[in-house]
């Protein structure tokens, strides 16, 4: 196999979730600068609910997104920081002032049926010279044709890139390759393709290279797979299994290695599992930043997280519904009682 790939790396993004948003400045420092010796393109550095996350709803911060933003631009030789937001939660007031803070990529992400909130932030940040890039969160819940007419709204929209965004963690081998490929062939040479993984059923890298087969051509990872739920695709280990295929990553295998090692792997109190709540989360459909929440009203309730969640994925609550978690654990509390 031969071929190329390119890497985003979102440990300082999907791994501020597992963190509960409280990276210091000094991990995003030495992360970025580790990373960025590596030779990798693009690191995304936003609260992990994106631009404006920071909040009651979503967990606070322990330091400002765009102080975060900034000392990453600072550490950077070669890579891009990115920024992601989410429209509503985020505005182009954020994403202007991120962008005077040095990010020069914005990754925008919607739910999987909602790609025309995205238009005005696309729009805006094509205006400000931003590389663009489309989320399509929860790819799960909508078949390829239908995920394929979504991302057309944000290729038109001037999205450069549109990831299958495998938010809970459900995807399941074909499931990928599916949805990519019909990504690809709706957008031809209109915009490229990603794939976003997440490990709650053990796929995460499995998946990641069967995106690449597919089609796909920017893949996303975390070091020691920090990120929501079960985490995110291990960046080194998508480096790793690459090189062992012959894709060309442009990134030195060691220098990940190390990076995952003795600058990550330090900081992580807890790192991300399949134990029993994420392997639900990937079973059950449910976005896997909800995990922490879950486990939160699980303590306070009294009733079991993959309860919880189990809850979650029959009724279909998307990201943004966070506050309705605790509806869930008060009626099993009841239940119960
Ligand atoms: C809340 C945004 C979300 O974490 C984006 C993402 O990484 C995903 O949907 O997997
Ligand atoms: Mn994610």
């Amino acid at each position: 196999m031969t071929g190329s790939v390119h890497i985003t790396d979102t440990t300082l993004r999907d791994g501020s979730h597992a963190m509960a948003h409280q990276f210091t400045e000094q991990q995003v420092r030495d992360t970025v600068q580790a990373l960025d010796a590596t030779g990798i393109e693009v690191i995304e550095v936003t609260h992990g609910d994106g631009l404006g996350g920071s909040s009651f709803n979503y967990g606070f911060s322990a330091v400002a997104e765009l102080q975060l933003v900034a000392a990453a631009v600072e550490e950077t030789r070669r890579a891009r920081i990115a920024v992601l937001l989410l429209p509503g939660l985020g505005t182009v007031d954020d994403l202007r002032a991120a962008h005077d803070h040095g990010a020069t990529v914005a990754r925008i992400a919607t739910h999987c049926t909602e790609a025309d909130v995205s238009l005005q932030h696309f729009e805006a940040a094509r205006s400000l010279g931003m590389s663009t890039v489309g989320f399509l969160m929860l790819s799960h819940r909508l078949d390829a044709k239908g995920l394929a007419a979504q991302a057309r709204i944000m290729a038109d929209a001037g999205c450069q890139c549109v990831y299958v965004v495998d938010s809970a963690g459900a995807l399941v081998l074909d499931d990928v390759s599916e949805r990519v490929a019909a990504l690809v062939d709706e957008l031809g040479g209109d915009a490229e393709v990603g794939f976003h993984g997440h490990q709650n059923l053990g796929l995460g890298v499995a998946n990641s290279v069967l995106a690449w087969r597919a089609g796909a051509t920017w893949i996303d990872g975390s070091l020691c797979g920090l990120g929501a739920g079960a985490g995110n695709a291990p960046t080194e280990l998508l480096t790793t299994v690459f090189d062992r295929l012959a894709v060309t990553t442009g990134l030195d295998v060691d220098g990940i290695l190390d990076a995952a090692e003795n600058v990550t792997r330090p900081y992580i109190h807890r790192l991300p599992w399949p134990d029993r709540s994420s392997i639900v989360q990937g079973h059950a459909g449910v976005y896997s930043s909800f995990l922490l929440h879950a486990e939160r009203a699980a303590q306070r309730y009294g009733v079991p997280a993959h309860q919880i969640l189990r809850e979650v994925g029959a009724a279909g609550y998307v990201g943004g519904q966070e506050d309705m978690i605790i509806d869930i654990a008060l009626r099993l509390k009841e239940k119960a009682a």
